[in-house]
């Protein structure tokens, strides 16, 4: 953690350092490594077909994931931009860091959630443990004017998301065999907390 608060620190622009430092760290937002490690102990403490395909290929959510992988195996792919897929083997003593579809969209597509997948490790325990560094599912999230001109000349203009939206949007996707209550609560709330291009932030 102290080495992502001294990239925040290093970061050169001034909205994402400004975005990066004021992401809360102690909300209730922080269950989800929790969550997340409870569904990939079981995923890979019990290398069962069923079991791997709770984690279909995706990007991630949020901004940064921090992945502490398992050294022992090969499991983790990545598509690289010609639709490849190739392993992402672990590193001995490094984290695997994923952009998340919060900072792609916040940087107008100039940083990419590069999609991912896990295959089973046959015969094998694996434990990897994610920590996911996301916004509050309150904040809306603006894309950087600043990137504007990167994403016409990449032919996509972002739109702004609240970040709750694009959760269950996700989520929902992910785990589609999971009916979606049609009498759920909607998570947009009436207090958005806003961070938009000129690193100003309203509630
Ligand atoms: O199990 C892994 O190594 C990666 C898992 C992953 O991509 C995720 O939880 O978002
Ligand atoms: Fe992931």
């Amino acid at each position: 953690m102290s080495s992502l608060l001294s990239f925040s620190s290093s970061c050169p622009h001034p909205s994402v350092t400004r975005g990066i430092s004021s992401l809360p760290l102690f909300s209730w937002n922080t269950a989800s490594p929790y969550v997340s490690f409870l569904s990939h102990f079981l995923k890979n403490a019990f290398p069962l077909p069923f079991l791997h395909s709770l984690l279909p290929q995706h990007s991630d959510y949020g901004c940064l994931t921090l992945l502490n992988m398992d050294e022992s195996t090969q499991a983790l792919q990545a598509r690289n931009t010609q639709g490849a897929w190739i392993f992402a083997d672990p590193i001995p003593g490094t984290l695997l860091v994923n952009i998340g579809d919060m900072l792609s969209r916040w940087s107008n597509g100039k940083f990419k959630s590069t999609p991912h997948r896990v295959l089973p490790a046959v015969g094998k325990a694996r434990i990897s443990i994610p920590f996911f560094f996301e916004p509050n599912l309150d904040t809306l999230v603006v894309p950087l004017r600043e990137c504007e001109n990167y994403a016409r000349a990449h032919g996509k203009i972002y739109s702004s998301v609240l970040f709750a939206d694009h959760l269950r949007s996700k989520v929902t996707n992910n785990f589609s065999f999971l009916e979606p209550s049609p009498t759920a609560t909607p998570l947009t709330g009436s207090k958005v907390h806003t961070v938009d291009g000129k690193g100003s932030e309203r509630h």
